[in-house]
């Protein structure tokens, strides 16, 4: 009988081993492909781990071949888990224009409730619910976990750790989509994944959670000021203005001449390992 986690390459890295898995979800109805890196404390004994959400567009091989995360997470002990962005594989519906913004590689971190998306698109319990415990079971896993992620993926951190602080340490974010309900990229998906009612989709906005008073954890988010994406579709002083009237500390810092790229998750990437070994470790 095939395992439920089917082992497609293995390769050393930093004394742990980065591996790429398949496995059948069933919260997502399709066959998916994820990466993991393991540090070198694995082999014996249970580690945390980070999961890295990508942004539109991403696979779960962008994170792991453009960042540079896997010597200081072989260094503190954590290990990574980066899910794909979508459900994928015949039968999983696409954008009907074929844009980048919507459908496959685009899958936004929520449950879909419209026909067609909602027979495959729901990605929130994917991350949240199906995957860790999957892992937990055939990995050297630990239950200690913090969430991160870029752009889309920003967006589906901040929102997975503030609907769920208890199963998370630690939240950050590269240039995340922090108030999708207002902004184009963000309107577009949610307006077809939830429908037209934007009281819908307040549930799936980190800066509404925060407005309704949601619990935020230890956080820390990373905005370069050259992103072309900043003002249209980021929307970071709008986060701020939420923390700011909840009187909590802002955890966004600007990084002058940076732009939304891998690069600028690469230059950063060790600062937030650290922040998360602080939290996980602890
Ligand atoms: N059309 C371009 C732009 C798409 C893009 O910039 N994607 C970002 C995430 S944007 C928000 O979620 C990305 O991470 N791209 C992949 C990468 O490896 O840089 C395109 O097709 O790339």
């Amino acid at each position: 009988m095939m395992s439920e986690l089917e082992l497609l390459s293995q390769v050393r890295c930093f004394e742990g081993e980065q591996r790429q898995y398949r496995h059948v979800s069933k919260r997502l109805g399709c066959s998916m492909q994820l990466s993991v890196y393991l540090p070198p404390q694995a082999q014996t004994q249970k580690v945390p781990a980070l999961y890295w959400l990508s942004g539109l567009t991403c696979n779960d091989q962008n994170f792991s071949t453009k960042a540079g995360a896997q010597r200081v997470a072989a260094e503190l002990g954590v290990a990574l888990v980066m899910p794909d962005t979508s459900p994928r594989g015949e039968g999983v519906p696409d954008d009907p224009e074929g844009h980048w913004d919507f459908g496959l590689g685009a899958g936004f971190y929520l449950n879909a409730t419209q026909a067609p998306w909602s027979e495959h698109y729901q990605m929130y319990d994917y991350v949240v619910e199906e995957l860790p415990a999957l892992l937990q079971a055939h990995l050297p896993l630990s239950e200690l976990q913090s969430i991160s992620g870029h752009s889309m993926g920003g967006h589906g951190a901040l929102v997975i750790a503030l609907r769920n602080p208890g199963r998370y340490r630690s939240v950050s974010a590269f240039a995340p989509i922090v108030h999708p309900s207002a902004c184009p990229w963000g309107q577009k998906a949610f307006s077809r994944y939830l429908g037209e009612d934007p009281e819908r989709w307040k549930a799936w906005d980190s800066v509404e959670l925060l407005r309704q008073g949601a619990e935020l954890l230890p956080a820390l988010i990373d905005q370069g000021l050259a992103d072309n994406f900043l003002e249209q579709e980021l929307r970071t002083p709008d986060w701020q203005a939420a923390c700011q009237a909840r009187g909590l500390e802002v955890p966004v810092r600007y990084r002058e001449g940076y732009d939304h790229s891998y690069y600028f998750i690469a230059s950063f990437i060790e600062e937030h390992l650290r922040f998360h070994a602080q939290h996980l470790l602890q």
